[in-house]
């Protein structure tokens, strides 16, 4: 972390303002001392790698040249990686400092993200033991192949086609259709050399559904597409632009049947098809994923709140009173509005990301027992979590850009470049609606058991109790509100289930019924997800080990969350719970209030998230607020500003004003 020499002197009264141990928050926060300790040593080792640093800001590279850079990077960090577990002899800890290095996305995200994860997964120990070594390695370069031009949420429309061939014992390729173009996958375009590719099985002319396959698609010297292959990159994108999503098809490709991964079901020899005991275990990686990018949203959300917090503390603008010098902007409670929410929400989708990954964890254990008991609330709970979280923290982060104002439109913010590739996560690994609706299938099931009287998992048992407390007066407590919550979200899903029955007894069939109902299932799920993150992230502040300076302003800002989001669904909760209108005035008062107590602390709790300046990137957001210098500096930097007149002057905008004479 930066000394305070040299530091806007806002930023350093802030600093001596704030109430708690910054160190124990980022201890807190990072898991423990420990942590922090091996997280910044490693962050160090990156850093001190001159190679990594880019002479220019990538901005100004072209699409091609900002793809070979991306790759440069890419394996210059592979290598600090590689040696760190050398010497180590384990992983690197958690970090984000790839943020620092390849700034977008890196080409080997796909591979080390879902490659690798999915052999590990889905592979048998023989496919294991054979690719693992390779890909982990880096022996080979691997993407994961699904989205196809035509499909990409409907997987088993899928349009791929692998027929197995008993004669040579292999799988026979084939993309019959334009439509049926794998179309996304990172890497794919210039990068990777094999990918998984999920394709529809056929064995003697009979579907047996969508299976992962391991193809190589590039010769591992040359780098040239093999005979049979199709592949390229898809262009320009509002984010990603490093990540090298591209297209490929086969035709009459051929790989042998050892490379189908077989772990969950399996072709033998003869074409004999062997079912697995739950189809949906091929989709084990997205759920991985979805998991995990609930822990990414916590990472940007607290990347824009540094940038803009810091920001607003050293931006001063007009007056609060006339007869004291220009605020910081940061003193305007709307500012506070704008911002506060995004730290409480970064905290809050950390600790939904820590309990996700214990049920992820746990329900893998179990599979590995063959008990599937819980893989339906996993699935539920990733996909709605998924879906709001990432949508949520689009917002925030296009919120805190809008709140730095005409300079966190600047490419130099770090703010546009972070919505884009924020907000791709809404899209990727599961569209938000089609998440949601799958949310509200489970939701459906276990109203359906309530209703019976059956005992229900512990991410949706709250609907028991609602169904018992529905008369239960308000409390304006966080507890209280979580409950409202719940309520909430109970009332929305027998609301959903109720108009689903409606349109039945109209004599609709259960599919259109359904979709009649549709819009509904969404709110309930979304509704399902705000009680599980109001929930989750008051008990975890409630149960911390944090000092009580600390445990003090971590529960002001779960309350701000759980505030932000009454005052915003006050309609839902005047609906379905007994919240009044006397209890919606008080707790906007609360909020008022919370806003002005975590004031003091806000550049400590962004310090807490101990994200470096070159993981912050940001002209706007450095630890030592030197904000107007470094925005003159960047620009300095632009190439227009490498020469005092341009050639276009004397091109085109001389002519132009020497014709407008005549
Ligand atoms: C300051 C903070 C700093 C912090 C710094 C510290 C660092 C720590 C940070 C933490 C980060 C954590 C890191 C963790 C690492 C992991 C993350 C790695 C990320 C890297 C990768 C990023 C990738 C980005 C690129 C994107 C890739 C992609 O997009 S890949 C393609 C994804 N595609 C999709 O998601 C497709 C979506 N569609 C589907 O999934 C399916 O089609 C469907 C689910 C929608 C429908 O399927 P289907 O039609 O088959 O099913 P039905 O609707 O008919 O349902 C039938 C029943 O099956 C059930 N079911 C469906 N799916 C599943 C499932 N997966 N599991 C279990 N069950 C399932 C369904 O519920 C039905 O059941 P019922 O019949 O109702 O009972
Ligand atoms: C940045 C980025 C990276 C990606 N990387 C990869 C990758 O590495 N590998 C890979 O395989 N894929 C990748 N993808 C693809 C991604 O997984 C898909 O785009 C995603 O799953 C959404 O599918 P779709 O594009 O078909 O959207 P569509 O399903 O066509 O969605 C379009 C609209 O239709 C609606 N809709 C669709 N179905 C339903 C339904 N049943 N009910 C109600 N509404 C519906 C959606 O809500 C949405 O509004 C990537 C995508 C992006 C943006």
């Amino acid at each position: 972390m930066s000394t305070e020499t040299k530091c806007n002197p806002d930023l350093v009264r802030e600093r001596a303002k704030c109430t708690f141990d910054v160190n124990e928050l980022i201890n807190l926060f990072y898991g423990s001392e420990k942590a922090t300790k091996e997280r910044r040593h490693f962050e160090d080792a990156v850093l001190a790698v001159k190679e990594l640093k880019d002479a220019i800001p990538e901005e100004y590279l072209s699409h091609k040249e900002r793809y070979e850079n991306g790759v440069r990077k890419a394996t210059i960090l592979r290598d600090v990686y590689r040696d760190y577990k050398a010497k180590h002899n384990r992983d690197p800890p958690p970090n984000q400092i790839t943020k620092a290095v390849i700034k977008d996305i890196s080409p080997f995200l796909l591979h080390n993200g879902m490659f690798v994860p999915t052999i590990a997964g889905q592979g048998t120990p023989e496919q294991q033991a054979e690719w693992l070594p390779k890909a982990e390695s880096m022996q080979i370069i691997g993407t994961y192949a699904q989205t196809e031009l035509g499909h990409g949420s409907f997987i088993r429309g899928l349009e791929t086609i692998a027929t197995y061939d008993p004669k040579t014992e292999e799988f026979v390729l084939n993309n019959p259709t334009l439509t049926s173009f794998k179309w996304w996958p990172g890497g794919l375009g210039s990068t990777v050399n094999h990918c998984v590719v999920v394709a529809q099985l056929y064995i003697n002319g009979k579907s047996h559904g969508i299976h992962p396959f391991i193809a190589q698609i590039r010769d591992l010297d040359t780098h040239k597409p093999l005979p049979g292959v199709k592949v390229g990159e898809i262009g320009p994108k509002m984010g990603f632009q490093t990540a090298n999503n591209g297209f490929l098809g086969f035709d009459n490709f051929r790989i042998p049947r050892k490379n189908m991964l077989m772990k969950n079901a399996q072709v033998l020899k003869d074409g004999t098809f062997v079912k697995g005991i739950n189809e949906k275990l091929t989709y084990g990686t997205m759920v991985m994923v979805r998991v995990g990018i609930v822990g990414d949203c916590s990472f940007y959300a607290a990347l824009a709140a540094t940038i803009a917090v810091r920001y607003s503390a050293v931006r001063h603008q007009s007056h609060i009173k006339a007869s004291e010098p220009e605020a910081q902007i940061l003193d305007y409670l709307t500012q506070q509005h704008k911002l506060f929410i995004a730290v409480a929400s970064s905290h809050v989708y950390r600790n939904a990301y820590l309990w996700m990954e214990k049920m992820y964890t746990n329900v893998m254990k179990e599979l590995s027992q063959d008990k599937q008991d819980n893989l339906p609330e996993l699935h539920a709970t990733a996909c709605c979590l998924k879906a709001v979280c990432s949508r949520d923290a689009g917002s925030l982060v296009e919120e805190c850009r809008l709140a730095c104002g005409g300079h966190g439109y600047m490419a130099s913010s770090n703010l546009p470049l972070t919505y884009g590739v924020t907000i791709a996560a809404v899209t990727y690994e599961g569209e938000r609606t089609v998440l949601l609706l799958q949310t509200a299938r489970y939701l459906m099931k276990a109203w359906m058991a309530a209703l019976k009287g059956k005992v229900l998992s512990p991410s949706v048992s709250y609907l028991l109790n609602s169904l018992k407390e529905s008369k239960k007066p308000w409390q304006n407590t966080p507890e209280g509100i979580v409950k409202g919550f719940q309520h909430v979200s109970f009332g929305k899903v027998k609301a959903a289930y109720e108009t689903i029955q409606k349109y039945m007894k109209q004599g609709k069939d259960y599919e259109d019924a359904w979709n009649l109902a549709s819009v509904q299932l969404v709110k309930a799920s979304e509704a399902h997800s705000r009680a599980i993150l109001c929930e989750v992230s008051w008990e975890a502040v409630c149960s911390s080990s944090a000092s009580p300076n600390l445990s003090r302003v971590l529960q002001q800002l779960a309350q701000l969350y759980l505030t932000y989001w009454t005052l915003e669904t006050s309609g839902d909760l005047l609906l379905y719970s007994n919240i009044t209108k006397d209890d919606l005035i008080i707790l906007r008062d609360k909020y008022e209030e919370l806003l002005v107590a975590i004031r003091p602390n806000a550049v400590g709790l962004v310090d807490g998230f101990d994200l470096r300046d070159e993981i912050l990137n940001s002209t706007l957001g450095s630890y030592d607020g030197r904000v107007y210098e470094r925005l003159m500096e960047e620009a300095l930097k632009s190439p227009l500003n490498q020469e005092t007149v341009n050639s276009s002057f004397h091109k085109y905008l001389k002519p132009m004003m020497e014709k407008a004479k005549l």
